[in-house]
């Protein structure tokens, strides 16, 4: 693998452990010995309810405050003062006389987890509490009215609650920090006094009315995204103040919490005219697309004349149809191909049969063969076998058939024919052939491999596809949803095929292909339900992640179980294997890359119900696509994986530190960025990272104090994923921050950064930069 390959491969590495979550939950003792304190035991009681990764190290046999993780207690050892499990997988509700009972608690920090359910009433209202960190979770209900009068620091943001903003807050007198921001919190906003407020966001709420005025010195970030807030520093009341789309609903996903609310920020902060010229876009792709379909429609045939003479060649490979294709064909019958709606092939039964032909496979419901009845018009021709139904039966069928091929990503059937003997599905050709092929047949044709892009329009088309198909109603499923059932437009566009058949035939014994797809309530083809395709699409999505085929051939057909081959590699933290190593050919897409991965991986799961719809997976997949450009560098605008708009960060760090901050914020030309700081004479924060856990909430107001301390500093922040780079071993807690002199002499470590070859490193690298660029 080369540096690239290598570093996204560590990148990777980091993001997914969020993931493991899903298959590491390990069950806590939960036996309590005697001499466990109180603390030890209301501890045991959040870990005996909540989910959580094996990393977690509690139990009875050993005391509280030497060795558990996550817990600092006050020097003589008799009481819990902090807990510090960010982002480590909690998954489920805290139950109250849990952590509301520590009382020396003074940092509580459990944010970016998979916490839900109502923060019990006995935890904001500790008397000790000082700091409160729950962003990033699902938290929903209304918003703690107690709060301890402590609080210094209190981040509730994206999660979901709601009701009005605690009158109560006021009371806060030590209060430096108050994020709500992304919930859905509503109601007016309390005139706030409160004297030691330094950061203020409550942006992205469904608050209305007017800022009071007490509150008209933050910045216009602190309130944007609430369509019903007015007044200074947003837009005069008597205006619309409209500017930003209010929140669609959360979606709620078993896992992706943070999925749900980084996305659900990045659409709402789409302006209009991104949306309008994504509206555009799209429509215009799907003018595109009909036009494409109309026009290879509009293609009339010439009659074959002295074609390709039934029954004349082989039907494997190349040549004409096969010896006994049409042998069930009656004279009389022989125009009696039907034709649907909006179809203008002029060829009739005799044309096809007459046709040059090639074998293009054969799958559960028959061969599939490619006809070329001309240069102009090539068709694919489905020759049915074992149809359980009689003709009027079939033809009722076609009827819904032909509705649920109305749409772009679902290939219909163009005509039919039937008789007793032989039934017959006639298909537009798609040059451009099967998902399958591209993804796992490209060497034999020189197709380039598909980059992830096209895999992300894919998967979308497909989700779409599907969802209409569900559409149509509950008993309406696929079935059959597999790689070589997706054909691609010479776009790039999918197209679901053998739409409608299941229900016609008599369930053949299911190839070994299948049988990667199938939900393991569905193994038997009548038992195929909405669920059941979106487990099958959800191994689709997987086969798309991994490049890896659902049947290997290891002398024999082998089936391969994707979804236990993913789980069992996600588990054994060997997560970056599970990726295509085309794919991590690229930048910034890791983190698309885990978000499609926790689709994936939602969709494959054992229980029908938890499984998400179709319709819920298409805006899943779509949010991807729409925050594309916020996620993307190129777009200058960048989210990390606690949700934090990282300019927002930098704006805040830039405000505290006198405008002294610059913030390069992307791996790409940093060095040459930096280089442009130093010579500014600018204190710098370069965050080596796209993204994933930077506490910038904690680095942000720290910047300032390290600005006061050392005028003319360069600071450097160095992210986990650049630590894993240098150490095999993972340290939530470590994201060291270094100050460096501009000679590279290193003054000051803020948070973690105890990992003397990177300090080395990074000096080094300070040093080369500051003798290039003379400040
Ligand atoms: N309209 C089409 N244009 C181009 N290739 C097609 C078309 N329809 C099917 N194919 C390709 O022909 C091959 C055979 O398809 P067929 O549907 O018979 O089998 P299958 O997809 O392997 O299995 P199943 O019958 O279970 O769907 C597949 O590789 C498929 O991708």
């Amino acid at each position: 693998m080369n540096e690239n390959g290598k570093k996204i491969t560590m990148k990777l590495q980091v993001f997914v452990r969020a993931l493991i979550f899903l298959s590491l939950v390990m069950p806590f003792p939960s036996s309590v010995l005697s001499d466990l304190n109180s603390d030890g035991q209301a501890l045991l009681n959040f870990a005996g309810t909540v989910v959580h990764t094996r990393k977690l190290n509690w139990n009875a046999s050993i005391p509280v405050c030497t060795s558990w993780v996550g817990i600092t207690c006050n020097l003589n050892k008799t009481g819990v003062t902090a807990i510090h499990l960010p982002g480590i997988g909690l998954f489920g509700s805290i139950p109250s006389n849990s952590i509301g009972k520590l009382r020396a608690l003074r940092v509580l920090s459990l944010h970016s987890n998979f916490l839900y359910g109502s923060l019990p009433s006995d935890i904001p209202s500790i008397p000790s509490l000082e700091f409160l960190y729950l962003h990033q979770n699902n938290f929903s209900g209304k918003l703690p009215a107690s709060l301890s009068p402590n609080l210094i620091v209190l981040d509730l943001s994206f999660n979901s609650f709601s009701g009005n903003i605690p009158p109560k807050i006021q009371n806060l007198t030590r209060l430096t920090t108050l994020r709500l921001q992304n919930n859905f919190i509503s109601g007016a906003i309390p005139n706030l006094n409160l004297p030691a407020l330094k950061l203020l966001n409550l942006s992205f709420n469904n608050l209305n009315g007017s800022v009071p005025y007490s509150l008209d010195k933050y910045s216009n970030s602190s309130f944007v995204g609430n369509p019903q807030l007015c007044g200074a520093p947003l837009n005069n009341c008597s205006k619309n103040t409209s500017t930003y789309p209010s929140a669609s609903p959360a979606f709620l996903l078993p896992s992706p919490t943070i999925l749900k609310n980084h996305h659900a920020t990045l659409i709402k902060k789409l302006s209009p005219g991104t949306i309008v010229a994504v509206a555009i876009g799209g429509s215009a792709v799907l003018v595109l697309l009909v036009l494409v379909v109309v026009i290879c429609c509009l293609k009339r045939t010439n009659k074959v004349g002295g074609g390709m003479l039934k029954g004349k060649a082989s039907g494997d490979g190349k040549g004409e149809m096969p010896k006994d294709f049409g042998s069930g064909v009656q004279e009389a019958e022989k125009n009696k191909l039907f034709f649907f709606e909006g179809c203008h092939y002029n060829f009739d039964l005799e044309d096809l049969l007459r046709a040059s032909a090639e074998v293009l496979g054969k799958g559960s419901f028959g061969t599939t063969y490619k006809a070329v009845l001309d240069e102009e018009t090539t068709v694919v021709v489905k020759r049915l076998r074992e149809v359980v139904v009689g003709k009027r039966e079939f033809e009722q069928h076609m009827e819904v058939v032909e509705r649920v091929g109305k749409h772009p990503n679902v290939l219909p059937p163009r005509a039919y024919y039937f008789s007793t003997e032989e039934k017959l599905l006639v298909y537009n050709y798609m040059p451009a052939g099967s998902l399958f092929a591209h993804l796992h047949g490209n060497s034999d044709i020189g197709r380039s491999p598909l980059d992830w892009d096209s895999r992300v329009k894919i998967s979308l088309g497909i989700a779409k596809g599907l969802a209409h198909i569900h559409s149509v109603g509950a008993k309406c499923s696929h079935g059959n949803i597999k790689s070589t059932n997706i054909l691609l437009t010479q776009e790039l566009e999918a197209c679901i095929s053998d739409v409608g058949l299941s229900p016609l035939m008599n369930f053949p014994p299911a190839m070994s292909r299948a049988i990667g797809y199938r939900a393991p309530e569905a193994i038997d083809m009548r038992k195929t339900t909405h669920k059941s395709d979106v487990y099958s699409f959800g191994v689709l999505l997987l086969e798309m992640l991994t490049g890896k085929a659902t049947l290997e051939y290891l002398g024999h057909d082998c089936v391969v179980d994707l979804p236990r081959w993913v789980k069992s590699v996600v588990r054994e933290e060997w997560t970056a294997e599970v990726f295509d190593l085309e794919l991590l050919k690229h930048h910034h897409i890791e983190e698309e890359m885990v978000q499609v991965l926790q689709i994936a991986l939602a969709c494959v799961t054992k229980l029908p119900e938890t499984r998400p719809n179709m319709d819920e997976v298409v805006r899943m997949i779509g949010e991807l696509r729409q925050s594309d450009t916020k996620t993307r560098p190129s777009s200058g605008s960048e989210f990390d994986c606690t949700g934090y708009n990282v300019d927002e960060v930098h704006q805040e760090g830039h405000h505290l530190a006198g405008g002294n901050v610059h913030l390069i914020k992307t791996m790409d030309g940093w060095e040459e960025r930096l280089s442009e700081a130093i010579k500014d004479g600018k204190i710098v924060v370069a965050n080596f990272s796209a993204s994933w856990c930077r506490p910038c909430l904690v680095i942000a107001p720290a910047y300032c104090e390290l600005a006061d301390k050392y005028p003319s500093t360069l600071f450097l922040t160095v992210d986990v994923d650049v630590l894993a780079e240098l150490s095999t071993s993972w340290d939530i807690k470590a994201t060291p921050t270094f100050v460096f002199l501009k000679d590279g002499r290193q003054v000051d470590k803020l948070i973690g950064g105890n990992k003397p070859e990177l300090q080395k490193k990074t000096a080094a690298v300070v040093a080369q930069l500051a003798t290039k660029s003379p400040s």
